[in-house]
C-alpha cells in the first residue's frame, strides 16, 4: 500500500512539473504531427502562392519560439520569417524594407561593401601568394558577415573583435540549427550531435552578445534626433508594434521585447550572409570550370563597370551601383547571377503552413493539425518543361533572344519559371540588396583574379540544410590579374 502511495505521489509530482514546464514554455498539450507535401511543379506553385495567397501566407512556427531571455518568458520571440501573416508581420517587414534595406540607404553602405571587397581580395591574395589552392568560403564569409553586422548594429557600435566573436558563435549556431533539423542521419548520431552543439544554448550565448550592444545603441540613440535610424538595431529600438493582432488602436502599440530583438538580429545576420556567400561560391564553382564565361565576365567587369581613380573597385556613386544592380550596365553579370540562382537557389525550399479555418481550403479538407507544404526551388529552376538542358550552366539563356530573356529574380504575375527569392506575399524583401552584394563581390573577384580548377576538382554536391551551400567548399587555383594582362 505504502509503495503504491509513493508511486502515486511521484506520478503526481511528475505531472505537476510537466504542467508547469508546458505553461512556461507554452508547449501545446498534444502535438499533432503535420503531414508534409513537396511541390516541384511551377504551375501548381503559382496557383498556391499567388491565387490562394490567403491560405498560403504563413510559415511553420519558429523552432525558437520559446523565449529564452530572462524576464520575458511569457512573450513570443518571432521574427519576420516566423511571424504569422497579419499586422505584426506587416509592421516588422515594412520597418526592414523602409529603414534599412531601401535603395535610398545604399549610398551609406558603399564604404562597408568596399571594406568587405578589400578583405576578401586580401585574403584570396594572401592564400594565392603562398602557392596554395584557395578555399574561398571562409574569407568570403568573414567579409560578408562583417559588412552585414555593421549594417545591423551601426559602424561605431561594433569593432573588429566584436564582429569576430559574433561570427564564430553565429556559425556554430547555424550549424547546430541545421543539425537539429537534419533528417538524413541516424537517431543516435543526431542525438550525439545535438549534445555537442545545443542550438538553444548557442542562441542564449548570442543573446548575451547582442543585448549589451542593443542597450548601448539605445543609450546612444537618444542623442540622435535627425529622424533617421542609423542601423537596423536603431530602427528596432524605435519601432512600436501592434500587440497581438490588434492594429487599430495606436495606444496598444508596444516596444519590441528583448527576445524579439534577438530573433530579428539573428534573422538579419543569417539572411544577409548565408545566402550571399552560398551564391558567390556556387557561381565561382561554375566559373572555375568554364574559362570562356569567366573571361567574358571579366571583360565586362573591366570595361562596363566604372572604377575609382586607383582603378580598383566600382566607383562610390550610388547611381553606378544602381546600374550594376540592374541589367543595363552589366548584362552578362546579371545573366551569370540569375543562372547561378536558377540552378542553386541558396534556400532549398519555400515553406508554408496551412491551417484553414473550418479545416477546408477551397473545398479541400485539411488534416486536423494542418499541413506543411515545401515548394522545392531547385526542382522548379531545373524543370525540363521550362528550360532546355536545365543542368547546364548557360548564362546566355538570360540574354536578349534567350529563353529566359524576360525572366528576373522574382516571378512575373503570370507564370513562374524560377523563384530563388520566393513568391507571393512572403517573397524575400532583401532581394535587391542580396543581388547587389553578390554582383559587387563577383565583379571584384573575377576582375582581380583568374580562377582555375588546377588539380583541385570541383564537386557540385549540395549540402542538406536551411541553406543550400556546396557540400565540399570550393578549392581553386588563383592567379592575380594585372591591368596590363586584363587589357
Ligand atoms: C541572394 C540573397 C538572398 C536569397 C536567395 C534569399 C532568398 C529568400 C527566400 C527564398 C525567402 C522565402 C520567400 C518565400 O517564402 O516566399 C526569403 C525570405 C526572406 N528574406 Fe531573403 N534572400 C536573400 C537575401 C536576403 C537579405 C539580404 C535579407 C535582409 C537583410 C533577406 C531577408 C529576408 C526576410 C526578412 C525574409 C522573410 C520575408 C517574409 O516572410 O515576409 N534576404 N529570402
Amino acid at each position: 500500500m505504502e509503495s503504491l502511495l509513493s508511486v502515486l505521489a511521484y506520478a503526481s509530482f511528475f505531472f505537476l512539473v510537466l504542467a508547469v514546464f508546458r505553461r512556461i514554455c507554452r508547449v501545446p498539450a498534444r502535438v499533432i504531427p503535420q503531414p508534409i507535401i513537396e511541390i516541384s511543379d511551377a504551375a501548381v506553385t503559382r496557383r498556391a502562392l499567388v491565387e490562394y495567397a490567403d491560405a498560403f501566407s504563413n510559415r511553420p512556427m519558429s523552432m525558437f519560439r520559446i523565449p529564452i531571455v530572462k524576464g520575458h518568458r511569457r512573450r513570443r520571440s518571432d521574427n519576420i520569417i516566423s511571424v504569422p501573416y497579419g499586422p505584426l508581420w506587416r509592421t516588422l517587414r515594412c520597418n526592414l524594407a523602409a529603414e534599412t534595406i531601401h535603395p535610398t540607404r545604399y549610398a551609406s553602405y558603399v564604404p562597408l561593401r568596399r571594406a568587405a571587397i578589400d578583405d576578401i581580395v586580401a585574403s584570396v591574395q594572401s592564400a594565392a601568394s603562398k602557392g596554395r589552392a584557395v578555399v574561398v568560403r571562409d574569407g568570403l564569409y568573414a567579409a560578408v558577415f562583417s559588412m552585414i553586422a555593421r549594417m545591423c548594429f551601426g559602424e561605431g557600435l561594433v569593432d573588429e573583435a566584436d564582429v569576430r566573436v559574433m561570427q564564430c558563435e553565429f556559425r556554430e549556431f547555424i550549424l547546430a540549427a541545421v543539425e537539429s533539423t537534419s533528417t538524413c542521419e541516424s537517431k543516435l548520431l543526431g542525438y550525439w550531435r545535438r549534445r555537442q552543439r545545443d542550438p538553444i544554448a548557442l542562441r542564449r550565448r548570442l543573446a548575451e552578445l547582442f543585448l549589451p550592444l542593443i542597450e548601448e545603441a539605445r543609450r546612444q540613440s537618444s542623442r540622435f534626433c535627425d529622424g533617421h535610424a542609423r542601423s537596423y538595431v536603431d530602427s528596432l529600438i524605435r519601432l512600436r508594434v501592434p500587440d497581438e493582432d490588434d492594429d487599430n488602436d495606436e495606444h496598444l502599440r508596444r516596444a519590441l521585447t528583448e527576445d524579439e530583438m534577438v530573433s530579428l538580429v539573428l534573422e538579419f545576420l543569417g539572411a544577409g550572409t548565408e545566402t550571399v556567400v552560398a551564391c558567390v561560391e556556387w557561381t565561382l564553382a561554375h566559373l572555375v570550370t568554364r574559362p570562356e564565361i569567366q573571361n567574358k565576365l571579366r571583360r565586362e567587369a573591366i570595361i562596363n563597370i566604372k572604377y575609382d581613380g586607383d582603378n580598383k573597385y566600382p566607383s562610390e556613386s550610388e547611381d553606378e551601383e544602381r546600374e550594376i544592380l540592374h541589367r543595363g550596365m552589366a548584362p552578362y553579370l546579371h545573366a551569370v547571377v540569375l543562372e547561378s540562382l536558377r540552378m542553386h537557389p541558396p534556400t532549398p525550399f519555400v515553406m508554408r503552413d496551412i491551417r484553414a479555418e473550418g479545416g477546408v481550403v477551397r473545398q479541400t479538407a485539411m488534416p486536423a493539425g494542418g499541413l506543411r507544404v515545401h515548394f522545392v526551388l531547385g526542382d522548379i529552376g531545373r524543370d525540363p518543361k521550362t528550360w532546355t538542358d536545365p543542368d547546364e550552366f548557360r548564362p546566355e539563356r538570360f540574354l536578349a533572344g534567350g529563353e529566359g530573356e524576360a525572366v528576373g529574380p522574382l516571378p512575373g504575375p503570370k507564370e513562374i519559371k524560377m523563384m530563388p527569392f520566393g513568391a507571393g506575399r512572403r517573397y524575400c524583401p532583401g532581394m535587391a540588396l542580396g543581388m547587389l552584394n553578390v554582383k559587387c563581390l563577383l565583379a571584384a573577384l573575377v576582375r582581380e583574379f583568374e580562377w582555375t580548377e588546377g588539380n583541385c576538382g570541383v564537386d557540385l554536391t549540395e549540402l542538406d540544410g536551411f541553406f543550400k551551400a556546396m557540400k565540399k567548399p570550393l578549392r581553386a587555383r588563383v592567379t592575380p590579374h594585372t591591368c596590363m594582362q586584363q587589357m
